[in-house]
C-alpha cells in the first residue's frame, strides 16, 4: 500500500471544461495552428528568433503550452505558501488536510470531471536545443540556497516543476532517504530533481518540521510536500503520474545510487542546533498554549500575583523594573517588598505597585511581617536592587527558607544570586527555583560549586551547574540565553538589542515569575519552569530588538 504524508498546502485539479473531449478537439486544433504559424514564422525571421531564445530559454515552455487549457487550481489545504513562505515560516508544520489533494494526486483513476488524473505536463529540460545541461541529463542536482531560490523564481512564470530534497549529512534519516532520491534523479530526464544540503545553508534560515523533507514546486508554488516511508517504486510512479514524464529503468541496487547525495552520516555539531532550532519552536508553541485566555470569568489575580522581594536606598529601579514588567506581560498584580528608605521612591514610579516597606535588618521581624503575604503570592522574585548588606542577606535567606516550604516558584536574580553563591544549600535541590545569572554571576557561582572557573562547552557548564545544584533551572543570559534543568536546554537566540543598558535582566526576573505561574497552572509537556524561562527570554528580547529598531538609544523603561 503506498503510504504518504503529506502537509498543506495541498492543490488539486480541477478542469474548467465541462466536456474533455470537446475540450481536447480544440486543443489539438490550437496546437496545429500554432505549430504552422511557428514554422512560418521561423522561416522568415530566424534572426528574431535566435534573439528571442537569448532572452530567455524557458519561453520554449510558455509557447509550448500556450495552447492547453489551463486547469484551474483548487485548495484542499488552507494556506498558500510561496517558495519564500516555505522555507521562513516557522509554522510550517507536517499536520494538514490531506484528503482531497491526496486523493487527487495520487489515485491513478480519478474523476473526469475534477481531471484530478492529468499530468501536469512539466516543462521537459531535455528538449530545450540550448537549454540548461545541468537538468537535461538524469541525475539529482545538488544546488545552494541562492540557486534553488532563482529556479523556484523562474518557474513561478513557467510550467516548471522542481522536486527537492532538504537534507543532511548528519541526519541518518536523510542519509538512508539518499539512495532512494539519488534513484529518483536517475529515473527521469529532463526533470529538475534538485537536492539542498542544510549543512550549507545558512542553519535558521529553514526551519524545517523534519528532515529529511522532500518538496514538489509547481510554477513557484509548494503543491506538496510528501514523507519518505514510501518505496522508490512508489515514489518513481507517483511522480511519473504528476509530471507526466516517463521513468527510466533504474533499480534501486544500483551502485550509481550512492551519490550524488551521500549514503554514509557525516558526523557534525550541527545536530545540536538542529534539535535547538526544534526545541526553540516547539517551546514557543507550548509556552502560547498556556498563555490565560482574557475572559470575563476571570477575576483580579487569576493572571497572576507577583512578589518582588528586593530594592535598596540605592536601587529602587531594580525591584521597580522586575515588578512593573510583571504586571506589563500579563500579571494581575504587583508586590514589592523591600526596606523602608526604598518604598516611597518605588511606590512614586506607579500607582500600580502594592508597596510593603516591611525587609528590615531583623530576619525574625522581617519573617514575620511578610510571612502573611507570601501564600498569596503566586510567584517570588528575589534579588532585584537588594544591595549586599549582611543583616539584610540574612532576613532575605530566612525568606527563601518559607518560600521553600510552601513550594512557591522562586525566581532568584542579581543580589540574591549573590546570597546563594554564598551559601548554595539554600537552593539545592529545590526544582521550583529559577537563577538567573548573567555571565559574571554564572562565573562566580560556578566556581563556588566547582571550585574551578568554567572551561569548555557553555552549554555544558550550564548543564553541569543546575543538575549540581539538584535539576533546579537556570537562565544563563547573554548573546544567546541557555536555559537549562540539568537534563534539557533550550536556547534562546533571539537577536534582542546591542544597547546594555541596566535593568533589562531585571524584566527579565519580573516576567518568569508571572509566566511560571501561568505554565505551572497548565499542563505542559515540557517541564512548567524551563517553558516559563525561555517565554520570558523570547518575550524581553523580542522587545529590546523592537525597541532598539524603534528608538536606537534604549533604557529598560521602553
Ligand atoms: N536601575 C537600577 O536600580 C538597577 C539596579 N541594578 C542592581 O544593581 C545591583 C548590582 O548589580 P550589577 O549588575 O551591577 O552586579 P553584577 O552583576 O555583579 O555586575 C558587577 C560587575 O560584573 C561585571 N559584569 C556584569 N555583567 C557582565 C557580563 N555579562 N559579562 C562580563 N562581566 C559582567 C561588570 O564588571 P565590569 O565590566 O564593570 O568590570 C559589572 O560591573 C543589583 O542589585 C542589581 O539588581 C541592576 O539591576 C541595574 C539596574
Ligand atoms: N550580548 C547580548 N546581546 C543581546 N542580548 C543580551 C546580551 N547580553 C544579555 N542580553 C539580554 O539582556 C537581558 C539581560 O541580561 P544581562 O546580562 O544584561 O542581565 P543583568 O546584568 O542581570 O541585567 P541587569 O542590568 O538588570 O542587572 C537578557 O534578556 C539577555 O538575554
Amino acid at each position: 500500500m503506498r503510504r504518504f504524508v503529506m502537509d498543506e498546502p495541498i492543490l488539486y485539479l480541477k478542469s474548467r471544461a465541462k466536456n474533455p473531449s470537446v475540450t481536447n478537439t480544440w486543443a489539438i486544433i490550437r496546437i496545429s495552428l500554432l505549430v504552422f504559424l511557428l514554422k512560418l514564422h521561423s522561416a522568415f525571421s530566424e534572426e528574431t528568433n535566435t534573439a528571442v531564445e537569448k532572452e530567455s530559454k524557458l519561453s520554449h515552455v510558455e509557447n509550448s503550452n500556450a495552447s492547453i487549457e489551463e486547469p484551474t487550481w483548487t485548495f484542499c489545504g488552507t494556506k498558500r505558501l510561496s517558495f519564500i513562505d516555505v522555507v521562513l515560516d516557522a509554522n510550517f508544520s507536517t499536520s494538514g488536510s490531506m484528503a482531497v489533494g491526496e486523493e487527487c494526486l495520487l489515485r491513478p483513476k480519478c474523476d473526469e470531471t475534477t481531471g484530478c488524473n492529468a499530468p501536469l505536463h512539466c516543462f521537459d529540460f531535455s528538449k530545450l536545443e540550448n537549454g540548461s545541461l545541468e537538468f537535461s541529463e538524469s541525475r539529482v542536482v545538488v544546488v545552494s540556497p541562492h540557486r534553488l531560490e532563482s529556479i523556484v523564481e523562474d518557474s513561478a512564470v513557467q510550467n516548471v516543476c522542481a522536486i527537492v530534497l532538504f537534507y543532511a549529512p548528519w541526519c541518518t534519516f536523510s542519509v538512508q532517504f539518499a539512495r532512494k532520491f539519488n534513484a529518483l534523479g536517475r529515473s527521469f530526464r529532463g526533470l529538475p530533481i534538485l537536492a539542498l544540503n542544510l549543512a550549507e545553508s545558512e542553519p535558521y534560515k529553514y526551519i524545517l518540521a523534519y528532515l529529511p523533507l522532500v518538496a514538489f514546486y509547481y510554477r513557484g508554488k509548494t503543491l506538496f510536500k510528501f514523507s519518505l516511508e514510501s518505496s522508490f517504486e512508489d515514489l518513481r510512479d507517483i511522480v511519473s503520474n504528476i509530471t507526466g514524464f516517463e521513468a527510466l529503468p533504474v533499480n534501486l541496487s544500483d551502485p550509481e545510487n550512492e551519490g550524488p547525495i551521500r549514503t554514509e552520516r557525516e558526523t557534525s555539531d550541527q545536530v545540536f542546533l538542529a534539535i535547538s532550532v526544534w526545541m526553540q519552536q516547539s517551546s514557543l508553541k507550548a509556552f502560547r498554549a498556556c498563555i490565560p485566555p482574557l475572559t470575563f470569568s476571570t477575576h483580579k489575580g487569576s493572571a497572576g500575583r507577583v512578589g518582588v522581594i528586593g530594592g535598596s536606598l540605592e536601587y529602587t529601579g531594580a525591584p521597580y523594573f522586575a515588578a512593573i514588567s510583571s504586571l506589563k506581560a500579563g500579571g494581575d498584580l504587583a508586590h514589592v517588598f523591600c526596606p523602608e528608605a526604598a518604598a516611597p521612591v518605588i511606590k512614586a514610579y506607579s500607582p500600580e505597585l502594592i508597596v510593603h516597606p516591611l525587609l528590615s535588618a531583623d530576619a525574625t521581624e522581617t519573617t514575620r511581617a511578610i510571612l502573611p503575604w507570601l501564600p498569596r503570592m503566586h510567584s517570588l522574585v528575589i534579588g532585584p536592587g537588594l544591595g549586599r548588606d549582611p543583616a539584610i542577606m540574612a532576613s532575605v535567606k530566612a525568606l527563601i527558607a518559607e518560600v521553600r516550604k510552601m513550594s512557591k516558584s522562586m525566581v532568584i536574580d542579581a543580589d540574591g544570586l549573590h546570597l546563594v553563591t554564598l551559601d548554595p544549600s539554600i537552593v539545592e535541590g529545590y526544582r521550583d527555583a529559577i537563577l538567573t545569572p548573567n555571565e559574571a554571576e554564572f562565573q562566580r557561582l560556578y566556581t563556588k560549586v566547582f571550585g574551578a572557573k568554567a572551561t569548555g562547552n557553555s552549554g555544558e557548564q550550564t548543564k553541569l551547574l543546575a543538575a549540581k545544584l539538584g535539576n533546579l533551572v537556570i537562565v544563563r543570559k547573554g548573546q544567546v540565553d541557555l536555559i537549562t534543568d540539568g537534563q534539557n536546554i533550550i536556547e534562546c537566540n533571539e537577536r534582542g538589542s546591542p544597547r546594555r543598558c541596566g535593568g533589562q535582566g531585571d524584566l527579565l526576573s519580573g516576567t518568569i515569575g508571572l509566566f511560571s505561574h501561568w505554565t505551572n497552572t497548565a499542563q505542559t509537556q515540557v517541564p512548567g519552569q524551563l517553558l516559563a524561562a525561555y517565554g520570558s527570554c523570547y518575550l524581553v528580547k523580542k522587545c529590546a530588538e523592537l525597541a532598539f529598531a524603534k528608538h536606537w538609544s534604549i533604557h529598560a523603561s521602553q
